[in-house]
């Protein structure tokens, strides 16, 4: 059984998520200890366990010991991923991006059993802090999926959700592999061609939806984007598909060669709405002149990807490096035996990550007539 130290560096959920998939696809057991160490309330939290457990149920005949709340040790010992329809609810307002990030892996390499399409109904916050908002999973992340792994995951957002409440829902389609995913090279920036937003309340007043998109606006034209290309809505989301009160920003730009990089903020008591605004845009802004291919957070999130992707792949990141991406390089580094360079441009204000990734695909999916011939 691989043990894994919960604690190093960032010692946070990412860790647990990043474990178990990779337990899960390459079933491996793993023991995890010192969970979350390093948070203020160490162990699972509500939405942690509720992740686990999906993984639990999608790897069929798997054992897990610990994936309750408050535990700070969890045993893995995988099964056989299924695809198939599943769900997930913590009962809180943790995010249901962060379920689909640790879910996700695992079905797209799932046993197919009949169906090429699994389905996810997660519930929790859509609108959260510390987590990637839905809109940004789904102008952001999934369209980089899409665009370079070539992964085309679909996600309807049925219900939002906000702290402390939740009570979100969205719903996810996930293709099943039929061969592994390709690897991706990401070098050039390009220039920016749109800034594009979303600028939301619910449950409160529309005009602080503008206030927000109007400061916004306001500090990404001072920044020098040109107001031509930007183009940020607000809106008072519809009290049918929300559940309590909220607000926020989620700001995303794409540039000449296809990159895509965001910028998000979430209202909070006390925090002027043209401050939620300026928030988000500084966050955009910073990634853009970091001069990454990838903003901070896609940064961590393509890591599991590229080291399951069959060959070379290479993306630049801004600097400095997030605690997360050397997180998930070191947890992809322990459990696959790939290894990660790291080349700094000339200048040193970019890194290009690059790593030979493993190839993924089960054992069971290799069914073309020269695998059953190389098996014989
Ligand atoms: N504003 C954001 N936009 C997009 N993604 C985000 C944002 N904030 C955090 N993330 C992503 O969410 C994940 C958070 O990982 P983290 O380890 O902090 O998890 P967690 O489950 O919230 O645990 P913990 O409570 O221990 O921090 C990372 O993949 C990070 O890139």
């Amino acid at each position: 059984m691989e043990q894994i130290d919960g604690s190093t560096l960032e010692g946070g959920g990412q860790i647990l998520r990043n474990a178990v998939s990779f337990a899960a696809l390459l079933q491996k057991p793993i023991m995890i200890d010192k969970i979350r160490a390093s948070r203020k309330q160490p162990g699972l939290k509500a939405q942690h366990a509720a992740g686990l457990n999906l993984v639990g149920r999608i790897s069929h005949g798997s054992e897990m010991q610990g994936a309750s709340k408050d535990s700070s040790t969890l045993q893995f010992t995988p099964g056989d991923l299924v695809a198939g329809s599943y769900s997930a609810d913590p009962g809180t307002a943790g995010a249901t991006t962060l379920l689909l990030q640790i879910a996700l892996p695992c079905l797209l390499f799932a046993n197919s059993n009949g169906v090429n399409t699994s389905t996810l109904r997660l519930r929790g916050g859509t609108n959260a802090i510390q987590a990637p908002q839905v809109d940004y999973t789904e102008r952001v992340f999934l369209p980089f999926l899409q665009r370079h792994f070539m992964v085309n995951v679909g996600l309807t957002i049925v219900r939002r959700g906000y702290y402390p409440k939740g009570g979100g829902e969205v719903s996810v389609t996930v293709p099943t592999m039929k061969e592994p995913l390709p690897a991706i090279t990401i070098l050039d920036r390009g220039t920016v061609t749109s800034v594009r937003g979303r600028a939301y309340v619910a449950g409160l007043p529309k005009h602080l939806a503008k206030e927000s998109r109007d400061a916004a606006v306001a500090l990404l034209v001072k920044k020098g984007i040109d107001p031509s290309v930007i183009d940020i809505e607000y809106v008072r989301e519809d009290a049918a598909k929300a559940f309590g009160a909220g607000s926020g920003v989620v700001l995303w730009a794409e540039t000449d060669t296809g990159c895509i990089l965001g910028g998000s903020s979430v209202g909070q008591k006390g925090v002027e709405a043209a401050e939620i605004g300026r928030e988000a845009a500084e966050e955009l802004e910073r990634n853009l002149t970091q001069g990454g291919c990838v903003d901070e957070y896609l940064q961590d999130q393509w890591i599991i990807f590229g080291v399951l992707a069959k060959g070379k792949s290479r993306v630049r990141c801004g600097l400095p490096l997030t605690l997360h991406t050397r997180t998930a390089i070191w947890l992809a580094e322990k459990l696959t035996g790939v290894s990660f360079t790291q080349i700094p441009d000339e200048e040193g204000k970019t890194m290009v990550l690059e790593c030979e990734g493993i190839g993924f695909m089960p054992k069971s999916h290799k069914e073309t007539p020269q695998d059953i011939m190389e098996e014989r």
